[in-house]
């Protein structure tokens, strides 16, 4: 479980990027964070793995405060995926996705062996691990970034923006992969975007946020498209685009929500 207990931070020179932002990320979950630019989200991510240091409050894995973890270590023990998928244009997809568990002193055979593995749990053909990232369509960079956060088998993921840079229908494509990769190995993962659509097919909760970090509501989807708590939260997820106009049946016994197209996305807590 990720924790994060009242923090803060501001930057160097004053910027205000969070504001006492408290949450618990349950393990074997998705999180979505999801507010519009300088909303903090990005920040958040990296006070997870250290990339950037709260200025107050802390953030807890499994209750223990990150601040007392080596740094360096941290980050190896944490996937990171980036809407640039980051990754290192001089090194081949095989060598790319092995970097970390090279780093963690796997042997570089046994790594590669893995990192082929990992490039079909992806969706990607083997063959293309020979390629240079320049080689790849931008999809299958993306792809290849996942593969990468993967390859370590760490507990948690970080996903910032990550299919934030291709196109709508390969988005989509990356969106069903990484939900049936979820399915397979349930790992925690804390997923940020601005795409409304997105947060909803993915996160099996899903944080609203305002400025400064501010929670606007957080609940499953099912819940905050069915009651959103503000205006705020109505006119950020589009609540009256009819494809989301939903409505709630009662069957056998339980709230169910069902979309505009009448497909059940979810059971509602009474
Ligand atoms: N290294 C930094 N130094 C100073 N200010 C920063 C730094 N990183 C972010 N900020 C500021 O903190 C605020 C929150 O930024 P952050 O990147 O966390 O938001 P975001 O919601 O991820 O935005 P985006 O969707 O545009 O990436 C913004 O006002 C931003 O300008």
């Amino acid at each position: 479980m990720i924790e994060f207990e009242s923090v803060s931070k501001t930057y160097p020179g004053g910027t205000v990027a969070v504001r006492e932002f408290s949450l618990q990320v349950p393990s074997h979950r998705t999180v979505v964070l999801v507010g519009s630019s300088g909303s903090g989200k990005s920040t958040l991510l990296q006070m997870v793995n250290r990339m950037a240091e709260p200025t107050g409050g802390r953030v807890l894995i499994d209750g223990d405060d990150v601040a007392g973890r080596d740094a360096v270590a941290l980050r190896r023990s944490i996937g990171y995926v980036l809407q640039h998928g980051g990754l290192l244009p001089h090194r081949t997809v095989l060598d790319n996705i092995a970097t970390v568990p090279v780093l963690n002193r796997t042997p570089r055979r046994r790594a590669r062996i893995q990192a082929a593995e990992l490039l079909e749990r992806v969706g990607l053909d083997e063959s293309l691990g020979t390629r240079y990232p320049s080689q790849l369509s931008g999809g299958q960079q993306q792809r290849v970034g996942v593969a990468r956060a993967l390859a370590a088998d760490p507990n948690i993921l970080l996903m910032d923006e990550p299919f934030g840079a291709v196109d709508p229908i390969v988005r989509r494509e990356l969106q069903a992969e990484l939900a049936r990769i979820q399915a397979d190995l349930g790992k925690t993962i804390v997923f940020v975007t601005h795409d409304v659509d997105e947060a909803l097919r993915l996160g099996d909760e899903v944080v609203v946020l305002r400025r400064h970090g501010v929670i606007a509501q957080r609940g499953t989807p099912a819940q905050i498209l069915a009651a959103p708590a503000d205006d705020f939260v109505r006119d950020f997820i589009g609540a009256d685009r009819d494809e989301r106009r939903l409505t709630v049946e009662r069957i056998d016994g339980r709230d169910i929500a069902v979309d505009g197209t009448g497909r059940p996305i979810g059971v509602l807590d009474s």
